[in-house]
């Protein structure tokens, strides 16, 4: 039997999806420590699979979602994730993780901002897979998964946007207008594949118990558990 990957989540003050991810984590076989922020430091990324930012509300989300948080990770690891990134390592960030890792400059540039209805949103969304990423191979092309923000809404400067969903560094898209985000963008890769961050939450759709619909029988788990299965596989 091989050795269980170790994946290290990131508790800011305001994280609040990190006991439930960790747990979809160990389900799929990963090792998991939580860490506070306040312990961070370079060394704690040794020894890593899987760094993951997990949602919530860092900081209250003052200024800006993971603005603050953006702050404390560069504080404590300087470029320390991005040269853990160039290793083979991975990262994901889920929702405020998404905004986290967009502002730490780990994903293709632009900027996650309010809803277009300026309100939070809490919902099912359709998703469509736009590109292979170690994150979505057990995955269909189409699935659902919860979404719940209020800056959620992807943008960039000129048609950038429009670059990313055709070089497929946009892999995930919603299949609707959901937030007002461009070209519906729902998720983002990096070049490597290995660091992807998008607003939905898989650790909220593991169970078939999780869906809305008491009857639903679209697969063995939820989705969101073949989103964890899928990073699983591509560690190896
Ligand atoms: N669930 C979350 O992670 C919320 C993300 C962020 N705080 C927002 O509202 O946009």
């Amino acid at each position: 039997m091989s050795i269980a990957p170790k994946a290290l989540l990131l508790k800011f003050p305001g994280t609040n999806c990190d006991a439930e991810t960790a747990l979809a984590l160990q389900e799929v076989g990963f090792e998991t420590q939580v860490l506070p922020s306040a312990l961070l430091e370079p060394e704690s990324l040794e020894g890593i699979q899987l760094v993951v930012f997990s949602g919530g509300f860092s900081y209250g989300d003052y200024v800006m979602s993971g603005r603050f948080a953006k702050l404390t990770a560069k504080e404590k690891l300087g470029d320390g994730l991005k040269k853990y990134v160039e290793k083979g390592g991975y990262a994901l960030g889920i929702c405020n993780g998404f905004q986290i890792l967009t502002q730490m400059g780990l994903l293709p540039e632009g900027s996650l901002i309010h809803n277009t209805s300026g309100r939070f949103i809490c919902r099912w969304a359709g998703l469509k897979k736009n590109a292979q990423s170690p994150y979505l191979s057990e995955l269909p092309d189409e699935f659902e998964l919860p979404v719940a923000h209020a800056e959620g809404r992807f943008v960039g400067m000129d048609d950038v946007a429009g670059d990313y969903v055709k070089n497929g560094q946009a892999a995930l898209l919603y299949d609707a207008d959901v937030n007002g985000s461009s070209h519906q963008i729902a998720g983002l890769q990096d070049e490597t594949g290995r660091v992807f961050g998008l607003m939905p939450h898989p650790e909220r759709f593991m169970i078939k118990q999780h869906h809305y619909d008491a009857d639903w029988t679209g697969a063995e788990h939820g989705w969101g558990h073949y989103l964890f299965k899928s990073v699983r596989a591509a560690i190896g």
